[in-house]
């Protein structure tokens, strides 16, 4: 049976200390039980605020960062050193932990226009990367929790309403995105529910209908948020204005 829960805390910055302290556990707990930890971080305010929450958090440090793997559930296909990529906000997080282990080499980015042509190159070349780091058999390391934020139209990752879907395994590319930049990488649906845990961040009062309705049903191609779910838990972390309609 998978665990469903909803957290409601105060406000955003309430919220993402919340899942900072609750990430700091969770990865030490993946360490001790398998000796690695696998982690699929997401950009979007509250997304970024928890980063930044988990690099001011002075538990940081109980964690072995040498044996935890980066990875992301979506990024916009632009130039690397761009504001809008989801990696570059993130980066305060990776700068903190390097003095406490963690390797650049197990933060894996998606491409860039700097590297790959196309969204489709950079989306194959990540759908490798995450075969090359999975059991035999598996097409995606076996992530320990998976975060995604979630948009006033109920995207997550990259994968929004009646947009671009796939049954495969792995990243896809992403075109004509209702929000900008245009062009993306994602992480399919399939992917995102290989994860033992996924949490869903949702700060704000714009996006209190699109919680209501990702409670509601499971309806992937009207509300994706609703049809993202873990094999293990699946954790809905929201302030007080995103609830208002539960
Ligand atoms: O474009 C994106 O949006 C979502 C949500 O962003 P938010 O600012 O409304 O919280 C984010 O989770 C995703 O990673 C990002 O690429």
């Amino acid at each position: 049976m998978i665990a469903r829960q909803i957290v409601i805390h105060d406000d955003l910055q309430a919220t993402a200390q919340g899942i900072a302290a609750r990430l700091i556990t969770s990865i030490t707990d993946a360490i001790a039980a398998r000796g690695v930890a696998h982690v699929v971080v997401t950009g979007g305010s509250l997304g970024i605020a928890a980063l930044k929450a988990v690099a001011a958090n002075p538990a940081k440090i109980a964690v072995d960062w040498a044996q935890v793997h980066f990875w992301w559930g979506d990024e916009r296909f632009v130039e690397a050193s761009s504001p809008e990529r989801n990696a570059g906000q993130a980066q305060e997080l990776f700068d903190s932990l390097l003095p406490l282990g963690l390797e650049l080499d197990t933060v894996h980015v998606m491409g860039s226009t700097d590297q790959y042509a196309t969204a489709e190159e950079a989306a194959a070349a990540y759908t490798a990367l995450l075969a090359e780091e999975a059991a035999e058999g598996a097409a995606s390391p076996a992530f320990d929790v998976l975060m995604l934020g979630m948009g006033p139209d109920s995207h997550i990752a990259s994968l929004f309403p009646n947009h671009t879907r796939s049954d495969e395994l792995g990243a896809i590319a992403v075109h004509n995105s209702p929000k900008p930049p245009a062009d993306r990488v994602s992480l399919t649906m399939g992917t995102i529910n290989t994860a033992r845990e996924v949490w869903l961040l949702v700060a704000g009062a714009e996006k209190a209908p699109a919680l209501a309705a990702a409670q509601h049903e499971v309806n992937e191609a009207a509300v994706p948020a609703s049809a993202a779910h873990g094999t293990e838990a699946t954790r809905w972390l929201v302030d007080r204005a995103a609830a208002t309609l539960l």
